[in-house]
């Protein structure tokens, strides 16, 4: 184990990290998620984990007649819903993967971004958004979502859990340093944390879902498309192949390569354990 108080940070170990997303879709189903969470814990090396819910919050929602509404991708965040995100999110599932992460020998530790201030966020302004139908411009209020920026994590700290052999395992709960949860888009906390501890390890960052990876049909898990730039990413989206959650999810993927990310893929959270045998895996994005 190295000191923590004697390495300068920021200068670059040069170690690996993996930062590895699941998504709600795979943590809605028990037998995939705990296929995943094997090959989570046979990882070998440092390793970070985040995890969304988004399905289940909106599950939860509805049994207590809350409608949630999205708006590119981000949950509009009443005091209601944070309740309830806060509960799901970084209650729920979170206790859960840990206790199962511990069955299969992996030291996980469950943690919102308040917890030793590791993830601050700030509460996201009033938006204007132009309407796609009609052009119409729209004041929208997300409520209580964070976005985070380049200073939102603690680096140095983060990394003395890493360092002392615990395994990071990140809701997306973040705070704003004045006792206010938010609740922030768990591909975002991914691509954030990766491009941050990129300055201190060599980080690839591994978005784990439901599909093989990005598909020419989302219907067709033959149909992968094992590499992407920035150019085919722009004819991807001008052909409509790509829609939906993997639109952001693709633009916090490039954001990330774009900032110093070593690698970054998107696959099936069911093969996790080919990437730790290096084998193909999904898509890789590359510059
Ligand atoms: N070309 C594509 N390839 C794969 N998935 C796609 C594609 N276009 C749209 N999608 C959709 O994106 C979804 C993944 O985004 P999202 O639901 O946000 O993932 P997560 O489970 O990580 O939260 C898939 O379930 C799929 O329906
Ligand atoms: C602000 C915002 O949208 N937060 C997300 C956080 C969870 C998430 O991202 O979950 P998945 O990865 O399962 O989609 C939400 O509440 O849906």
């Amino acid at each position: 184990m190295s000191d923590a108080t004697s390495l300068s940070f920021g200068e670059g170990r040069g170690e690996a990290l993996y930062i590895i997303k699941i998504g709600g879709n795979v943590i809605d189903n028990s037998e995939k998620l705990q296929k995943f969470l094997k090959a989570f814990a046979d990882l070998k090396g440092n390793k970070i984990l985040v995890h969304g819910g988004g399905k289940m919050a909106t599950k939860l929602a509805a049994e207590m007649n809350i409608e949630a509404e999205m708006i590119d991708g981000r949950r509009i965040t009443d005091i209601e819903t944070l309740r309830i995100v806060t509960m799901v999110y970084a209650g729920l599932i979170s206790k859960n993967l840990v206790a199962q992460l511990q069955m299969f020998g992996c030291n996980a530790l469950g943690l919102s971004g308040a917890d030793g201030n590791l993830i601050s966020a700030k509460k996201r302004p009033i938006q204007k958004l132009t309407s796609k139908i009609d052009g119409t411009i729209k004041e929208i209020d997300f409520g209580f979502v964070g976005d985070l920026d380049e200073n939102s994590i603690g680096t140095v700290n983060l990394a003395k859990l890493i360092d002392n052999g615990f395994i990071p395992v990140f809701s997306a709960i973040t705070h704003d340093g004045e006792s206010q949860l938010l609740n922030t888009n768990a591909d975002t906390v991914a691509s954030v944390l990766a491009v941050a501890m990129a300055k201190t390890y060599e980080t690839s960052l591994v978005y784990c879902f439901e599909k093989k990876g990005v598909l020419v049909d989302v219907d067709d898990d033959d149909s992968v498309i094992r590499e992407i730039n920035p150019v085919k990413y722009e004819d991807l989206k001008v052909k409509g192949i790509v829609a939906d959650g993997m639109l952001p999810k693709l633009h916090n993927a490039f954001d990330a390569i774009k900032k110093g990310v070593s690698a970054v893929y998107i696959g099936k959270a069911d093969d996790l354990e080919d990437l730790g045998a290096g084998l193909e895996f999904g898509t890789k994005l590359v510059r």
